[in-house]
């Protein structure tokens, strides 16, 4: 059979960046403690070439290979989201703007139901019992903070709520904890912990599928806070308008994409728990008391692709240049951000967390025509904008909203700081939220001064009070703006000729 395209099949994916020249081919050998993710993330921030780490030290019976910031941004500043739209089928030039239209492109589509197929790539090898050994295989030590070695950062935590037909995919953390056990962050409001919540009413131990190296284009859903109830692998189907392949997994019912690199399957435990983290988080900070007690991952088969099976990593930080934390996370929650606004009836354009803010602020932009025809004010529109935002699960992580106009382009932050710095009067253009679900993981609430899990959100007004009514009173002084197009046209022309 011929190889799926990029978006539905990593390796396909891998040899795409490749021929992309955004692939570096790593043959010496590089040790999975902290070399490996120290390499990673300097690649994150010279935004170079991702890293295909082919010799890592320890790997052992096709036991694995590491790919690194397979979610960063490009290394050709013409194409930065080269690698992102990569993900999506979208063509080299796509911008982050179709990015966010591509994922929304499903919403009131009927799901297209995954197929199940009897083998797969990801069956090729098969470790039970006695054969596995998470201690041995060299997963990577992310961070010199980092409480263990973080196996899952990229894969795809697949589990079903015990009596409904939903299947949920996302993504969530989990480290090595010895032989055939590890630890992961299961955090409300995410809808994991919601299926596991029900899986302790039932008093039975959840199964769990985590699958790694999966379709790209299935990664991107499983980092989008789709509405509960979703399917994430049917959204994927309509979004490619054909269905996954999934194959059964050995030891539970669960279904997992059939061309994945590896699959780690087993049950989470409704009962033991054991410490997890620090974490080298996504805001840039590993907070040296984190003290979180996890539930426990019993691990019952590892199965995997010949030829060297591949492990994607993240390693979050900065976003000086930005990781998967800020790029997937940011940008896929902004997505349903814009979503939930213009189901509402919202005259917004589009919405952005930019990577500057740590994806802690999003830029929300309006279409100000439309706006005028709601006659309304600052103080009501943001309002109304951040009752809907902060008290849904898609606007968890987000503490600051900005209201821009349409002359802001909100994936632009020059543009979006200019107008919050200009047009958003301190004291009085800022709307305060103390009574909404916080992101308890931003600094100045885990070891902020006040409440940490609630508050601390405020929705900021970048429009001047007549921008809500009438065209603006003013002509923006820059080069675009400012002059009229024959002089610009005249100025291009001769631009080289002065020497310039
Ligand atoms: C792309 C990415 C995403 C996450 C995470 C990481 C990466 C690369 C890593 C593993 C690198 C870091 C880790 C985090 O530490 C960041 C984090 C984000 C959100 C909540 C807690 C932690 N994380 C993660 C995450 N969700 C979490 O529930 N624990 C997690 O461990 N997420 C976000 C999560 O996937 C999105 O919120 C999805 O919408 C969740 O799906 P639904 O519940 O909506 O179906
Ligand atoms: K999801
Ligand atoms: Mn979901």
């Amino acid at each position: 059979t011929s190889t799926p395209p990029p978006h539905l099949d990593f390796r396909a994916f891998v040899d795409a960046l490749r021929s992309d020249d955004d692939l570096a081919d790593i043959n010496a050998e590089v040790d999975p403690n902290l070399e490996v993710a120290a390499v990673t993330r300097r690649a994150y921030e010279l935004q170079s070439k991702a890293p295909l780490f082919h010799n890592i030290k320890g790997a052992h019976d096709g036991l694995f290979r590491i790919l690194g910031a397979s979610g960063g941004l490009s290394s050709d500043p013409q194409f930065p989201y080269r690698r992102l739209v990569r993900h999506v089928g979208l063509s080299p030039n796509a911008s982050l703007g179709d990015f966010i239209d591509k994922m929304l492109s499903a919403k009131g589509k009927p799901g297209i139901p995954p197929v199940h197929v009897e083998t797969g790539p990801c069956k090729e090898n098969k470790l039970f019992g006695n054969d596995i050994d998470l201690t041995k295989l060299p997963a990577p030590l992310l961070n010199k903070a980092d409480g263990g070695n973080y196996i899952q950062t990229m894969g795809i935590n697949i589990v079903q709520h015990p009596t409904k037909a939903w299947v949920n995919w996302s993504i969530a953390r989990a480290m090595v904890l010895d032989k055939t056990r590890m630890v992961g962050l299961i955090m409300k409001p995410q809808h994991i912990a919601r299926i596991y919540a029900q899986w302790m009413e039932s008093g039975k131990d959840m199964p769990f599928a985590i699958a790694l190296g999966a379709p790209p284009i299935a990664v991107m859903a499983s980092s989008m806070p789709l509405p509960e109830g979703v399917t994430e692998s049917e959204y994927v189907g309509a979004l490619c308008g054909e269905p996954l392949e999934l194959v059964k997994c050995e030891t539970n019912d669960l279904y997992v994409p059939a061309r994945s690199e590896i699959v780690i399957e087993g049950t989470v435990s409704i009962t033991e728990r054991a410490k997890e983290g620090p974490f080298g988080e996504m805001h840039g900070y590993s907070f040296l008391d984190e003290e979180l007690m996890e539930p426990i991952y019993n691990v019952a088969a590892i199965t995997y692709r010949s030829g060297n099976a591949i492990l994607p990593i993240s390693v979050p930080g900065r976003a000086t240049g930005p990781d998967e934390t800020h790029t997937l996370i940011g940008t896929l929650a902004s997505a349903e951000i814009r979503q939930l606004l213009q189901e509402n009836g919202l005259p917004v354009l589009n919405v952005f967390t930019p990577y500057e803010t740590q994806v802690i602020w999003a830029a929300v932009q309006v279409d100000r025509k439309k706006l005028w025809e709601l006659e309304t004010n600052a103080e009501e529109f943001c309002r109304k904008i951040g009752q809907l935002v902060f008290r849904r699960k898609c606007g968890m992580q987000i503490h600051r909203l900005l209201i821009v106009g349409d002359d802001i382009d909100p994936f632009n932050f020059k543009d979006v700081i200019w107008s919050y710095a200009s047009r958003c009067r301190p004291g009085m253009d800022e709307y305060h939220f103390e009574d909404v679900a916080a992101y308890p993981l931003v600094p100045y609430m885990s070891h902020g001064p006040g409440a940490k899990l609630t508050g601390g959100k405020v929705v900021a007004n970048c429009l001047l009070p007549h921008e809500y009514k009438q065209e603006q009173m003013w002509v923006t002084c820059d080069f675009e703006n400012g002059y009229p197009e024959e002089i610009k046209e005249r100025v291009l022309r001769r631009w080289s000729d002065f020497g310039l």
